[in-house]
């Protein structure tokens, strides 16, 4: 018990509570999650992950993501270096402690972009974040963005199809998300998030300002 107080103790000094986005691969959850850091780049830092996947052009190390081999993902998965790992269409994804600890120690709102595995995963441990999920109109609306976005072969695209059939459903799972948001209007989508996470942004900004 006493063990349980001091680790969620340790977590609310530990700066305010993450916000951990998911939903199927193309839902648009990266264009949300930078318009708010966009409009609030005092109140939010991005969380970011190691991957095994080649950077898209555009991309950039350290930024996007930490680009790395197999091999050196799964040594820092042995040494305990990740809140959350999983093989995502091929490749390896994951959050390490220090992504998460460089966003908290600068007492911003650590936003985490993470598929189903992760978020089972997460729920296992302390972080304690706010679950948001960002689904897609359609299937069809999916698949079109996925193909618009040029990024992905034919192979990846059928696999991450194919996954998005479970994040779908896994968005409909009672109590697992705080707010399903779905993107068809970008605009509109946003004001929810918005409206989501505004008793978050404001306790962040309220901190800001009294130190
Ligand atoms: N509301 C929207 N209307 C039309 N296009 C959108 C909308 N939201 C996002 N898009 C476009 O859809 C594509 C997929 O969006 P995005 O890359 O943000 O998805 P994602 O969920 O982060 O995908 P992944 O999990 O693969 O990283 C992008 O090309 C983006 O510009
Ligand atoms: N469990 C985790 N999933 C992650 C992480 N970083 C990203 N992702 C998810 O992977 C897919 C594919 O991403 P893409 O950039 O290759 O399109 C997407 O659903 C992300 O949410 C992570 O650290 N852990």
């Amino acid at each position: 018990m006493y063990m349980r107080y001091f680790s969620r103790l340790f977590s609310a000094m530990a700066g305010p509570r993450p916000v951990v986005f998911s939903g199927p691969s193309g839902a648009g959850k990266s264009t949300l999650l930078k318009k708010l850091i966009k409009e609030y780049d005092s109140v939010f830092g991005f969380s970011v992950s190691h991957t095994t996947r080649n950077p898209r052009p555009g991309e950039e190390n350290g930024k996007d993501y930490h680009y790395v081999t197999r091999e050196v993902m799964q040594a820092g998965i042995n040494n305990g270096k990740f809140v959350e790992y999983a093989e995502f269409s091929g490749n390896l994804y994951g959050t390490s402690k220090a992504a998460v600890q460089d966003v908290q120690a600068k007492n911003l709102i650590c936003l985490l972009d993470i598929d189903m595995q992760g978020v089972r995963n997460i729920k296992k441990t302390d972080l304690n974040p706010i679950y948001i999920s960002i689904q897609p109109p359609s299937m069809a609306v999916l698949e079109k963005r996925l193909r618009d976005r040029k990024t992905e072969t034919e192979e990846s695209i059928q696999k991450r199809l194919k996954t998005a059939k479970a994040e779908m459903e896994f968005s409909k799972e009672p109590g697992v998300f705080d707010a399903v948001i779905v993107n068809d209007v970008l605009d509109d989508a946003y004001d929810h998030l918005k409206k989501s996470l505004l008793e978050e942004i404001n306790k962040v900004k309220k901190t800001s300002e009294s130190s």
